[in-house]
This record gives C-alpha cells, sequence and structure tokens, in this order.
C-alpha cells in the first residue's frame, strides 16, 4: 500500500491569461488531497471518493467498462468525479507499462471542490505519484507535474495550463508560462482566504474567456494586461529577501496588483456577486488587496493580510460560508506511507 498526498493552491496572480501562453504566478498552500492506493491481483479500479459528497461514495469498476456505483448517485456525478482519477490511473499505468494493473484507491481531501484552490490537481498529482510508487516506478517531481499536466489536459478536454499541477507537485511559489515552469524564491505571504460554499465550472469559464478574446481585441488585450501584471509582480517577489517576513511597501506594491488582476478577471466575466462581495469586504478590512482565486465563477477569494481584520470581517460577510488563512506549503508532493 502506498499513501501519496500533494497540495491544492491559491493564485497570487495570472489565473485564465496562463491558458493563453501569459505567466502565472500560483502558491502552493498547506490543504491537501491524500491518495491512498493498494495493488490488486486483477485489472480492477475500486474507488472510495469519501470527500466528494457529504458522505463519499465508491466505485468499482474494469478497464473502459462503466461505471458502477455501490449507492445511488447521479451518473453525471460520478462520471465527473471520476474523470480525474481515471486519468492519473492511465498515467501510471502508461509510466510503468502495466496497462492491466489493477488498484484499491482511496481519495481523503481537504480542499475544497471546484472552488479554485486545485483540487483536481492536488488529486492527480497525489494519484500518479501514489500509483507508479505501488508499481514501483516512482517518478520524479517534475516527471509526476508532467504527467498530471496530460491527465487534466485530457479530462479538461485541452483546456487547461500547467500551473496548478506543477505547483501542487513542486510546492512553494512558483512560475508558469507555457511550457516553462519554474519554482521562485519568495517570502511567506499572509494569505486568507474567503470561501463562499460554492463552485464554479473551469471547463465553462475557460471557455467563456476564450470566446470573449477571439471575439474583442479589448478582450484579448485584457489577458494580455494580466500577463504584464504578472511580469513586474513576478519582478517583485525576485527582489525580495525570501528569508524575512516580506514588509509592508512589499505587500502593497503586491496586493495593488492583485486588485488591478481582480478588476481584469471581473471583465473578462469570471467573478460573482459573492466573489466580488467578499473581496470588497476584505480590502475594507484593510487588507493589502484581495481577488478570486482559480477559475472563478464561486468559490474562493485570496486577500493579502498580516492582521486578523480580515479574517473578523470575512466571518461577519454573509457570502462567506468559511474563512480560514493558507501557509505557504513549500514540499509539494510526498509520501506519507509505503
Ligand atoms: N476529494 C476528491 N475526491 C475525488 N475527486 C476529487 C476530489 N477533489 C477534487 N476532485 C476532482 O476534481 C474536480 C474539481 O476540479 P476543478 O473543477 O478543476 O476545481 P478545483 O481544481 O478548483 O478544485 C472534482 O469534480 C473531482 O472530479
Ligand atoms: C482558469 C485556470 O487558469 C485555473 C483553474 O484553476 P482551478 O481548477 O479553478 O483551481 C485554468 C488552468 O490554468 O488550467
Ligand atoms: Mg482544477
Amino acid at each position: 500500500m502506498t499513501i501519496s498526498s500533494a497540495p491544492g493552491k491559491v493564485y497570487l496572480f495570472g489565473e485564465h491569461a496562463v491558458v493563453y501562453g501569459e505567466p502565472a504566478v500560483p502558491c502552493a498552500i498547506e490543504r491537501r488531497a491524500t491518495v491512498t492506493v493498494e495493488r490488486r491481483s486483477d485489472d480492477h479500479i475500486r474507488v472510495e471518493a469519501r470527500d466528494l459528497s457529504l458522505d463519499g461514495f465508491t466505485v468499482e469498476y474494469t478497464g473502459d467498462t462503466e461505471y458502477r456505483p455501490d449507492v445511488d448517485v447521479p451518473t453525471a456525478l460520478v462520471d465527473a468525479a471520476m474523470g480525474y482519477v481515471d486519468a492519473a490511473v492511465e498515467q501510471a499505468r502508461d509510466a510503468a507499462d502495466m496497462p492491466d494493473a489493477g488498484f484499491d484507491i482511496i481519495v481523503e481531501s481537504d480542499i475544497p471542490l471546484g472552488a479554485g484552490l486545485g483540487s483536481s490537481a492536488a488529486v492527480v498529482v497525489a494519484g500518479i505519484d501514489a500509483a507508479t510508487r505501488e508499481l514501483n516506478t516512482p517518478l520524479d517531481c517534475r516527471e509526476v507535474a508532467r504527467r498530471a499536466y496530460n491527465a487534466e489536459y485530457d479530462v479538461q478536454d485541452g483546456q487547461a495550463s500547467r500551473a496548478d499541477t506543477f505547483c501542487s507537485a513542486m510546492g512553494g511559489v512558483v512560475y508558469v508560462e507555457g511550457d516553462e515552469c519554474r519554482r521562485m524564491t519568495a517570502p511567506n505571504l499572509p494569505f486568507v482566504i474567503g470561501f463562499d460554499g460554492g463552485a464554479g465550472d473551469t471547463g465553462e469559464l475557460v471557455a467563456g474567456v476564450r470566446r470573449l478574446r477571439s471575439e474583442y481585441d479589448f478582450a484579448a488585450k485584457t489577458v494580455g494586461s494580466i500577463g504584464e501584471i504578472v511580469r513586474q509582480g513576478e519582478t517583485l517577489l525576485q527582489n525580495a529577501n525570501p528569508e524575512t517576513t516580506p514588509g509592508q511597501a512589499l505587500l502593497t506594491e503586491l496586493g495593488q496588483f492583485m486588485d488591478f488582476d481582480h478588476g481584469l478577471l471581473e471583465a473578462l466575466g469570471v467573478s460573482s456577486r459573492t466573489l466580488d462581495n467578499m473581496v470588497w469586504a476584505a480590502r475594507e478590512a484593510g487588507a493589502y488587496g484581495a481577488k478570486l482565486t482559480g477559475a472563478g465563477g464561486g468559490g474562493c477569494i485570496v486577500a493579502l493580510d498580516e492582521t486578523s481584520e480580515t479574517e473578523t470581517a470575512l466571518e461577519y460577510t454573509a457570502e462567506c460560508h468559511d474563512v480560514f488563512r493558507a501557509e505557504l506549503d513549500r514540499i509539494g508532493v510526498r509520501v506519507e506511507e509505503s
């Protein structure tokens, strides 16, 4: 049996634009998906997704035949749910050149689903790591990241960047621009997350931006401006001392860039009333900056504040269902047990 875990992430800046080759800076956070994989003697895959709904559910299937949920859940939910785990299994089988390997799989996660914190990437990264180890073909982090990207790319019909999967596999703060992916040295930033309890549909939101961008020059320029914010934000981070607590001047400028980025994302149609209300609650509480994170449509915002003011304000914001601090996770994917 092998257990691996991988972190979720927030985008400091650059979501959506990164899909079109602009840069992005995602940061891994200390919220993890944990995947337990045990080799079976047959070619079946049994998946227990404990956090997928209120009580989770279990499915068992062989190869490409239909799913057979043990409990009565809508097939569409099972399909949507299993896409990522399935793709991770395929990548592991391919890496080990064992196309018929069967597994018992348990997925557990404290990353809310579809909320912009990269739960899909964390599940895929941890799944590939655990399954390849179980097949005695351990991969290095970069190879796990590459294969996890392939998996997300397949499930999301070609609408995926390398940002989420690379960040989850490597941990820390990363810079992604097209195929260029690297870790950055960066100080620990005081992230506060507000969660509206909802989710957005990543595929639909990405498709909406794609349409706007191809139809209107000003939308294409908006995507380019997001890239410009990211380039300048990266320079700020590179010049900061990673060993010390970030100073007010750095936080003020980063916050200003986050606010600008949120405005452009809003213009591209991927924010929502609840996300905007949480962003404004954070700003009015004195956060350096606040923006949505991930695909948008609903889910989470990320704010910068080292005091407790933003957390308190969000606790009293009607649209906010949960608020928590997120520490930077510098580790990335790791084996918990093997
Ligand atoms: N705990 C989990 N168990 C099984 N599948 C999960 C789990 N968490 C996430 N997933 C998969 O990831 C999908 C959500 O990914 P996505 O829409 O990209 O949002 P995000 O990555 O922002 O959380 C879920 O529909 C499911 O397929
Ligand atoms: C919108 C996008 O830039 C980020 C999606 O992040 P999440 O799955 O919502 O956490 C898409 C991508 O980069 O693949
Ligand atoms: Mg995702």
